[in-house]
């Protein structure tokens, strides 16, 4: 159990002010190098119990921006916070937290896997990484998350390969939620799944976030999938967040011309 436990309600666990995430091009030459602005003036927060969904076209920055949010990318420039602390020069116990305070779904559960490890494996793998509990506990940590996530028990003695593509992802997030932690990120979670699981997946991440009181970070390119699972909506355009509100607001109501652009190419929900 991390600090921001004893947070008060809507205290940001991260906060980024201004972070800029700028690469050398990889088609800029030696003398006339490009300069990429993948992420270029976010200022951005995320709380324990609400889901901000980030959306955008294809490369606009978004899974540059979640990079950082989950300390995988220092910023160019800008700050982050964690519990409003700096937490770019943070120390080993800072570092420790952050990790179990922040986790990671990624877009394809197949290859965010290890297929030669049972699931059993999988899953207390975190739990042996940060040396928490013993064989015993640990044991039935993973009964308790598979049940989380509505997987079998039997799950626990295979390796992924043996299970749908649907519950290889609900895998993924039980092992993103093995370690308690205050907010997920979730990157493309359900653009690799068939179309007939992502909604099973969308709803199990929303039960989750409010059953565990998490804080979730949805990325996705397609508004109509953020919108499902969002409470505020971010609309990211060439490193920028353009506009931002309530999802019912961006939604119904969109400010910006980009946003109206995406929503008048939104497919019909979970088809893209
Ligand atoms: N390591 C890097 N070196 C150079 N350019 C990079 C690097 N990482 C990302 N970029 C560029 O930064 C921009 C933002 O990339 P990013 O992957 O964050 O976008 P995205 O919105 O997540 O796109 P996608 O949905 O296709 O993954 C893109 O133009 C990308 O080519």
């Amino acid at each position: 159990m991390t600090d921001s436990r004893r947070d008060l309600p809507g205290t940001p666990v991260i906060e980024l002010k201004d972070v800029k995430v700028y690469h050398r091009a990889r088609t800029g030459g030696l003398f006339r190098p490009n300069i990429v602005k993948a992420v270029n003036g976010v200022d951005f927060s995320i709380s324990r119990g609400e889901t901000v969904g980030i959306v955008g076209e294809s490369g606009c920055g978004k899974s540059t921006l979640a990079s950082v949010l989950v300390g995988l990318q220092a910023p160019t420039s800008g700050q982050v916070l964690f519990h409003g602390k700096p937490a770019i020069k943070r120390n080993a116990r800072m570092r420790k937290e952050f990790g179990r305070a922040v986790s990671v779904v990624f877009q394809d559960p197949s290859t965010a896997l290890n297929p030669r490890m049972t699931i059993e494996d999988i899953l207390t793998d975190p739990l042996q990484v940060h040396g928490i509990g013993t064989a015993a506990s640990r044991s039935s940590k993973v009964k308790e998350l598979l049940a989380l996530v509505g997987l079998p028990q039997s799950a626990a003695e295979v390796t992924p390969s043996h299970v749908s593509g649907g519950q290889r992802q609900r895998v993924a997030i039980a092992r993103a939620l093995a370690l308690e932690p205050d907010i997920i990120v979730a990157d493309e979670p359900t653009s690799a799944l068939d179309v007939s699981v992502r909604a099973q997946v969308l709803n199990l991440l929303s039960d989750l976030k409010t059953q565990l009181n998490l804080g979730m970070v949805f990325i996705s390119h397609d508004i109509q999938t953020v919108r499902y699972v969002s409470d505020r909506i971010c609309v990211m355009y060439f490193g920028q967040i353009v506009e931002e509100g309530p999802a019912a607001q961006v939604f119904d109501n969109p400010g910006n011309d980009y946003t109206k652009k995406l929503l008048g190419a939104a497919p019909s929900l979970l088809q893209t």
